[in-house]
């Protein structure tokens, strides 16, 4: 059965954690899909043209932990903004999206316009100044020197760019199911998501 899950929200707002966690929970797939704009936007640190970037994109030649740097999100969300960049990347996302077994996305847009017909719908929120510190701390654990305060405007400046942009914004579908994670721990997160997608048949 292609089950579907969607979880979108704004920058560190624990999408990719809870994502991770369901996939392992339901035996779903999971695909990080800000990896593949973060590929596109460390192709463009390099000189390569964005759009080429994003048609020629081959994950495996990558390391996701390069790509999980301020640098490379913030070249990420410009690169976002580009319509021919997303539409070379839809294809992948929903062939991966209707495979057998269930599968997971988390994004900006997956419950917009990659999977509008997604069996859950999940919109990951919390405040800007929690999601910039549980960021900070997870940069600073592996070894980046960054300080809170560019946690925070990157956080902050990738919000504004991907909420405004034209083409899929970042914005909750209208049958999404909020969750804002602010005080809540990743168990107590992870565990509200597991109720919600075994009361939507994630499980039979
Ligand atoms: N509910 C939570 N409580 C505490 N820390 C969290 C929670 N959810 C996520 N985190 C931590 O916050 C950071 C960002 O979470 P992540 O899942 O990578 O966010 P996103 O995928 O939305 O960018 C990670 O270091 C993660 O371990
Ligand atoms: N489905 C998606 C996923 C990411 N993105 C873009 O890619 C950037 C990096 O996404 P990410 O999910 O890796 O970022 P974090 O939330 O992990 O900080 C975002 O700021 C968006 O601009 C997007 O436009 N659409």
């Amino acid at each position: 059965m292609a089950f579907t899950v969607a979880i979108d929200g704004p920058a560190a707002s624990g999408k990719g954690t809870i994502s991770r966690e369901i996939a392992a929970f339901f035996g779903f797939e999971h695909l990080d899909t800000g990896l593949l704009y973060r590929a596109v936007g460390f192709r463009l640190l390099e000189g390569i043209e964005p759009i080429e970037a994003a048609k020629t994109l081959d994950m495996s030649a990558l390391d996701p932990d390069a790509l999980r740097t301020p640098d490379v999100a913030q070249a990420a969300s410009k690169v976002a903004a580009i319509p021919e960049v997303r539409a070379a990347l839809v294809d992948f996302q929903r062939a991966f999206a209707t495979r057998a077994g269930g599968a997971v996305l988390d994004g900006r847009d997956i419950g917009t316009v990659i999977c509008p017909e997604a069996n859950v719908k999940l919109f990951v929120i919390a405040s800007p100044e929690v999601r910039a510190t549980r960021r900070h701390k997870e940069l600073v654990e592996k070894g980046l020197e960054v300080s809170f305060d560019e946690v925070l405007a990157d956080v902050l400046e990738r919000d504004a760019r991907d909420m405004n942009r034209q083409d899929a914004p970042l914005k909750p579908a209208e049958d999404a199911l909020v969750i804002d994670t602010t005080d809540l721990s990743i168990a107590d997160a992870v565990a509200q998501v597991v109720e919600i997608i075994t009361e939507a048949g994630g499980a039979d």
